[in-house]
């Protein structure tokens, strides 16, 4: 079940917070939405989950619009987190996963399986007002998982985190993804989305700027970090044309080129000089193509 956004746009009076998105979200993949403060994620989702009204446009899953008759088949895990404080966790999944249809037992099992698997099987019956910050998202992740969604869209998931809980919810996403669950995920951390998404899209001001496979999009931004490593100075580079950024390295230096064939001008322009040690043209990173796409209106 592919999910489809054509053309899609919101509007908040005079700011238009999505304009005009096109894309399409393969099942069982992982998607990466990323996009700087206000770039118009959360508006997506939102949308996408029938919580907000499109302006322009049209969202599908299926072939059909999305709306609330499918919203068993939804899971989310919002930005700004919304768990009763008051309530035991039990309590709270319960009443959860009874919206969606599930039995009381067959809650307490799954929960009981999550939080041994988060590593937390005592918070069962601990109000939610008693944990922390990280562990109160550990479950409130559980809560969007509980029901066995067949699309899972997670806002910001690893923020607020310890490395070692990032990776525990790490594990946790590329699990159900090779189940079977397709899962959009937005994060301002690009390793995250590099490491997990085939596809994913870069929003600017609600408009896409990228948009494509991981790959595809770094094939498309070329190899424009070079690393020489040499047995004589090359801080004359600095000044070489299409070397945007130098950066001094201990045996040697780090370049930012503008186009890929500077480096085979700087490569034969070294060969006369002295012994060059290593020469490297590096793929870019998913920051480096950020960076240059959103550039300074990122925060
Ligand atoms: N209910 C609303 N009323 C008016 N403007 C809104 C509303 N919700 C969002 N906006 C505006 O829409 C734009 C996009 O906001 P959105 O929350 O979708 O961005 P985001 O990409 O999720 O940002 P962040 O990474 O900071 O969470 C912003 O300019 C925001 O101020």
């Amino acid at each position: 079940m592919t999910l489809y956004l054509k053309d899609v746009t919101k509007r908040f009076g005079k700011t238009t917070a999505v304009d005009h998105l096109s894309l399409e979200i393969p099942e069982k993949e992982m998607f990466g939405f990323l996009g700087g403060n206000g770039a118009g994620k959360t508006t997506t989702f939102r949308m996408i989950l029938g919580l907000l009204d499109i302006t322009e446009g049209e969202i599908t899953w299926d072939g059909e619009s999305i709306g609330y008759s499918k919203s068993h088949l939804i899971g989310y895990l919002p930005e700004e987190r919304g768990l009763y404080p008051k309530l035991k966790v039990s309590e709270q999944l319960v009443y959860l996963g009874k919206l969606h249809g599930m039995t009381r037992r067959q809650v307490l099992q799954d929960l009981s399986y999550w939080l041994d698997r988060f590593k937390v099987p005592e918070y069962k019956d601990k109000k939610v007002e008693e944990l922390s910050k990280g562990n109160q998202q550990k479950i409130q992740f559980i809560s969007a998982v509980i029901h066995k969604p067949k699309l899972l869209i997670l806002d910001e998931p690893f923020s607020g985190l310890d490395p070692v809980n990032v990776e525990l919810l790490k594990e946790a996403v590329v699990d159900l993804k090779e189940s079977g669950t397709s899962i959009v995920f937005s994060s301002h951390r690009m390793e995250h989305v590099e490491e997990l998404c085939e596809h994913l899209c870069i929003l600017q001001k609600g408009k896409q700027v990228v948009q494509g496979s991981l790959r595809e999009i770094k094939q498309a931004y070329g190899k424009k970090n070079v690393v020489i490593h040499a047995d004589f100075p090359l801080a004359f580079l600095q000044q070489h044309a299409g070397v945007v950024q130098y950066k001094q390295l201990m045996d040697g230096c780090a370049l930012k080129i503008d186009r890929e064939e500077v480096a085979k001008h700087i490569y034969s322009e070294l060969a006369g000089k002295g012994f060059v040690r290593k020469f490297e043209l590096e793929e870019p990173s998913l920051n480096d193509i950020f960076i240059e796409k959103v550039g300074a209106s990122y925060e």
